[in-house]
């Protein structure tokens, strides 16, 4: 699984034939900046995953849903979940907690939406996280972990994310689940991995955005880099006036149509001329003249 935001990094994803393409709400951090993916809402989220529908024929589409969306009630989470499906048009939703949300797993799922589940790191809960920071390091944590993926399974889950966790607390959960797994910072023993695009793809090499690539990320490509140096080249031949060149030109007029249009310009700046100096003489004649004279 790999995250996509928009219509092209969908069609990467699927052309790739990656089997799960997941608009993440890290689409907040990656794509708008912030800090967290707290911010990011319904309209946002179903934005970005109409764009990834249309770029994707294949892959499985998950659509996060965000902070907010679904906690506080059964009915509100329907009514978002059904959100994802008509508007968004994605194939299945996302939701972030253990046991406490198994019952809005349930919900969902049993009105026909298929669910993921994700536990470990769940980002949006950073408030009381306290920070993107490693879960289940202690044994009864660890242990809470494998009963909250158990709980979303008795759910009707239809596969689990397990983020940044120690890699034994994720083997653990995927021995003792039937439904797949998929990790990102939890070691080698899940069914798959997820990675964010950007990070995985070195997109963000800016200063800016260092600190939101993860130690678990792998870069495949350091597409950052390639960026920066096409827009540099860019500007130095603008500069230098390279760009462009006879081959960048391809608009041609038949010779004698430039003939023409020439000898048309010819005649206008004459008449131009004519218009201008007989302007002046009117101007001179006028009483507006005489008064420009006195000042
Ligand atoms: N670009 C991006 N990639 C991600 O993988 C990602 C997001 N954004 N946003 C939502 C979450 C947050 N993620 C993260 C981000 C950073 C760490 C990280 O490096 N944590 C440090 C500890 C930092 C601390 O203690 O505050 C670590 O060493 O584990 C882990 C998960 C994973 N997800
Ligand atoms: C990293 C994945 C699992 C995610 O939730 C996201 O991209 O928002
Ligand atoms: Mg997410």
């Amino acid at each position: 699984m790999v995250t996509a935001y928009d219509y092209p990094s969908a069609l990467h994803v699927d052309l790739a034939g990656i089997d799960i393409v997941l608009c993440g709400d890290s689409v907040a951090m990656v794509e708008l900046g912030y800090d967290t993916t707290q911010p990011v809402d319904m309209e946002q989220m179903l934005h970005h995953c109409k764009a990834v529908a249309r770029g994707t024929k294949r892959s499985l589409i998950v659509g996060d849903m965000p902070f907010g969306s679904y906690e506080v009630s059964e009915e509100l989470a329907m009514t978002n979940a059904f959100r994802f499906i008509k508007e968004g048009f994605t194939d299945a939703v996302k939701i972030e907690g253990g046991r406490d949300r198994a019952h809005i797993v349930e919900k969902i799922v049993k009105n026909g939406i298929a669910v993921m589940g994700h536990v470990g790191l769940t980002p949006q809960a950073i408030s009381v996280l306290g920070g993107f920071r490693a879960q289940g390091r202690t044994a009864v944590k660890a242990r809470g972990l494998v009963d909250d993926a158990l709980a979303l399974q008795e759910a009707g889950a239809f596969a689990v994310v397990v983020e940044c966790v120690p890699a034994p607390v994720a083997q653990a959960i995927t021995e003792a689940l039937e439904i797949p797994t998929i990790g990102i910072g939890a070691g080698p023993h899940t069914c798959g991995q997820v990675l964010v695009y950007h990070d995985m793809l070195g997109m963000t090499t800016h200063p800016h955005h260092e600190a939101f690539v993860p130690r678990f990320c792998k870069r495949y490509a350091q597409l950052g880099n390639v960026i920066r140096e096409g827009l540099e080249s860019f500007k130095q031949d603008v500069e230098a006036g390279t760009f462009p060149s006879e081959a960048y030109s391809p608009y041609k007029m038949p010779a004698a149509e430039l003939r023409a249009f020439q000898a048309l310009m010819a005649q206008d700046a004459t008449s131009r001329q004519t218009q201008a100096h007989r302007a002046a003489e009117r101007l001179k004649q006028s009483d507006e003249y005489e008064q420009i004279k006195l000042y």
